[in-house]
């Protein structure tokens, strides 16, 4: 079937080639065209497509689906990609097995991640590369059922047996069950587990091990260990997250990962050469979270403003003919400021696993100095990203009415697999006190007379305000933006300062400011947001596309300052404000006619979107009446159910 006509004409007025935009957003032309031929190969290989629709299957069903697929994947791995590049590897990821999980997602974002960080030469020798051809399959546990947040609580237990030189793995409580772990529940045979290190009654905290938990032949719990799913949940569910128990299950002293922290044979300590060392695998995932978070908004966005040039309803001047409802102003006001917010968070996710990967080499080489900075920033980064994502799907299901609505769309599950990003790798207000931590540091080292040694990320914290002139373009907002996140960080600093001047303890002071404190940081990430995003348009080469790109900052930059209104009162006049808004309305009609060009750039595969709405040809009534009828309860057009009860009940009634 042809492409909708309404569709051809949106992609005819666009003004920038979508590969060439494509080549900006994933970093490289290079990238951009090896995700294009790995989608249309996947395309070319049947066993790759769903069965039958995913919204329709049972989890059992969902599980098997995908465990089908990595065993039909594990035949073309190597012809599809090129395994050591891991952006490759996870379009391929997302391209066969979708958003809904599946039994390898913490095998390759935590568990090789953790070996690769954590375990000691001799170590990788041993299991890094058995992990990489996937001969085992491994997760992260650490979560238990009582504690997630507070990893000082764990209770896990791992018990040094001088004697023998091995650990005594122990869950004292219910509450020490291990609680979460994607792929625990029925996939994993191995798992690093997160367990409080005790030698010679001496609890050194948490620390990583590397437990095996199923025989290798059988797949059945070794003894010592309880192990199993924990149920349904909002979305994730062709994920099996399981619950772990160890009653004395013993392990050799080898198994403690030991790159940083080490225990000899004689049962001495040796100190890792920074504390936290042993965060890194959360830290790996949060760098990489603004990267995922940004293609899980987009992939919503596709799908509403697809849909919002094929959906006709109501009238403006034409009364002869429906208009699309992307032409109406609060249709584009809840839809672009999303599409420039999807753009900068994937930007910002190729700094931080940038980051990520220079520390990495940093920390193999013994210099830990960049942790507390990429800690501070990736906290912020997932906590503002996460919130903002959940925010912008729940707009863009909004935006296609009724059918939003309904899992066709398939927007529901993009936005219950999103939000839990506010949840895992640290629930996000916890994670704002952190970057908080770093915020209140920084302006006490100012106050101290050390503002030379702030780093560049919050050097804007010791500087004065200066005249704003709003006329000159995005980095007059950047100053915008500043002054706020400036301003709510002092001010929340002096009244964590003052309450704990009062006498008041360092804890419930901090408390008592928390709230403002997480707005500092909330501010100060948003800030970091759109000052990457401003850097990384000025250093576009293709003039067709920048210009576009301008103008989608510019809808950026006038939203988020119209956002944060309440904090720039002092600096702006209402005059100005006045003056931002009509800016924000004409951005909105200026980027009007590159709606569809720029989602359809983010170059989403049909078979990954999975959505009746956001088809690529756009012709979605008559596929939405071909998915309904596919629905399991059309099978039959007289439910047992119906002769069972209601025909019975009718019946009865009528006497
Ligand atoms: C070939 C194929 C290749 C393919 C490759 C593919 C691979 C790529 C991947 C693909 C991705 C796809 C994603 C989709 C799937 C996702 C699935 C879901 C996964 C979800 C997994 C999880 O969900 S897994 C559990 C996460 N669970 C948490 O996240 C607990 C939070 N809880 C804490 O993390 C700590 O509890 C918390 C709060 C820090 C306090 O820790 P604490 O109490 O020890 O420390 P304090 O607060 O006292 O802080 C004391 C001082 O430590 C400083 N500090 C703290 N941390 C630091 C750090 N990391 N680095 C430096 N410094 C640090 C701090 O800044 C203070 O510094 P200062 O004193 O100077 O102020
Ligand atoms: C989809 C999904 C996948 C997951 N996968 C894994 C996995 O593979 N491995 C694993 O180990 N774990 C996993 N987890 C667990 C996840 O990491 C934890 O749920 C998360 O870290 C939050 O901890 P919590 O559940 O203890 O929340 P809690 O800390 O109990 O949070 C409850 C409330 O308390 C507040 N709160 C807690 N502490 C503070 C504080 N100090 N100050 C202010 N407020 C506070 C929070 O803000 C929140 O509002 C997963 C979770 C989900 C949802």
């Amino acid at each position: 079937m042809s492409e909708n006509p309404d569709l051809t004409n949106e992609r005819a007025s666009g003004t920038f080639e979508t590969n060439a935009m494509a080549a900006v957003i994933y970093g490289s032309e290079k990238f951009a065209q090896r995700r294009r031929e790995i989608t249309e190969a996947i395309s070319k290989i049947p066993e790759f497509q769903d069965s039958h629709p995913l919204v329709f299957m049972s989890r059992e069903e969902k599980i098997s689906e995908a465990c089908r697929k990595l065993a039909v994947l594990s035949n073309y791995w190597n012809s599809l990609i090129d395994t050591s590049d891991e952006e490759e590897a996870l379009h391929l990821y997302r391209e066969v097995l979708g958003l809904e999980g599946h039994p390898l997602a913490l095998h390759e974002t935590m568990f090789i991640p953790s070996l690769i960080a954590q375990a000691s030469d001799e170590q990788q020798e041993k299991w890094l590369g058995r992990a990489q051809r996937r001969e085992i399959i491994g997760c992260y546990a650490q979560t238990e059922m009582g504690h997630g947040t507070n990893l000082r609580a764990l209770e896990t237990t791992a018990t040094f047996d001088i004697s023998t030189r091995e650990f005594i793995l122990n869950s004292p409580t219910i509450t020490s069950l291990k609680w979460w772990p994607g792929a625990l529940g029925k996939s994993a045979n191995w798992s690093i587990v997160i367990a409080n290190l005790i030698i010679k009654e001496h609890n050194y905290g948490p620390h990583p091990f590397m437990v095996q938990l199923r025989d290798e032949k059988s797949h059945e719990p070794l003894p010592g260990i309880t192990v199993g799913d924990i149920g349904p949940k909002m979305a994730f569910n062709g994920a099996d997250n399981g619950f772990l128990g160890f009653k004395n299950y013993r392990i050799p002293r080898e198994n403690m990962l030991m790159r940083h922290s080490k225990v000899t044979s004689d049962g001495s300590y040796i100190k890792p050469p920074h504390a936290k060392i042993g965060y890194s695998s959360m830290v790996k995932v949060r760098s990489r979270m603004a990267m995922d978070q940004g293609l899980f908004l987009a992939s919503a966005l596709v799908i509403a403003v697809r849909y919002s040039a094929v959906r006709r309803q109501g009238y403006l001047e034409d009364k002869s003919r429906e208009v699309k409802v992307l032409d109406y102003q609060t249709q584009q006001h809840r839809l672009f400021p999303s599409i420039a917010r999807a753009y900068a968070f994937i930007f910002c996710g190729f700094e931080t696993i940038r980051l990520y990967d220079q520390l990495l080499i940093d920390v193999q080489n013994g210099n830990t100095s960049g942790m507390a900075d990429l800690h501070a920033l990736t906290s912020g980064l997932k906590s503002v990203v996460t919130y903002q994502t959940g925010e912008g799907i729940e707009q863009a299901r909004m935006a296609c009415g009724g059918h939003g609505y309904s899992m066709a769309s398939y927007i529901s599950e993009i936005y219950g697999v999103a939000i839990g990003g506010c949840t895992y790798e640290g629930e996000n207000m916890v994670m704002l006190l952190q970057l908080a931590r770093y915020l209140v540091k920084s302006i006490e080292m100012i106050q101290n007379g050390k503002s030379r040694e702030l780093g560049p990320m919050v050097a804007y914290l010791a500087e004065n305000e200066s005249e704003i002139d709003l006329n000159l373009g995005p980095n007059e907002y950047l100053k915008v933006f500043e002054y706020a996140a400036r301003n709510q960080t002092w001010r929340a600093t002096e009244k964590f300062q003052k309450l704990r001047n009062s006498g008041m303890s360092n804890e419930e002071a901090w408390n008592q400011a928390s709230v403002e404190l997480t707005r500092a940081s909330r501010l100060h990430t948003r800030l970091y947001i759109m000052s990457t995003f401003i850097n990384h348009v000025g250093s576009i080469v293709d003039q067709k596309v920048k210009g576009v790109l301008i103008d989608l900052l510019n809808v950026h930059v006038t939203y988020e300052v119209m956002d944060i209104g309440i904090y720039v009162q002092g600096l702006l006049s209402s005059n100005q404000m006045d003056l931002i808004r009509n800016q924000l309305y004409v951005s909105l009609e200026t980027i009007r006619p590159n709606a569809v060009s720029l989602v359809d750039s983010f170059q989403i595969s049909d078979m990954q979107l999975r959505s009746v709405l956001g088809r690529r040809d756009g012709n979605v009534y008559e596929n939405l009446f071909k998915w309904a009828k596919s629905s399991p309860l059309n099978k039959t057009d007289v439910l047992p159910s119906v002769t069972q009860y209601l025909k019975p009940m009718m019946e009865k009634s009528k006497l």
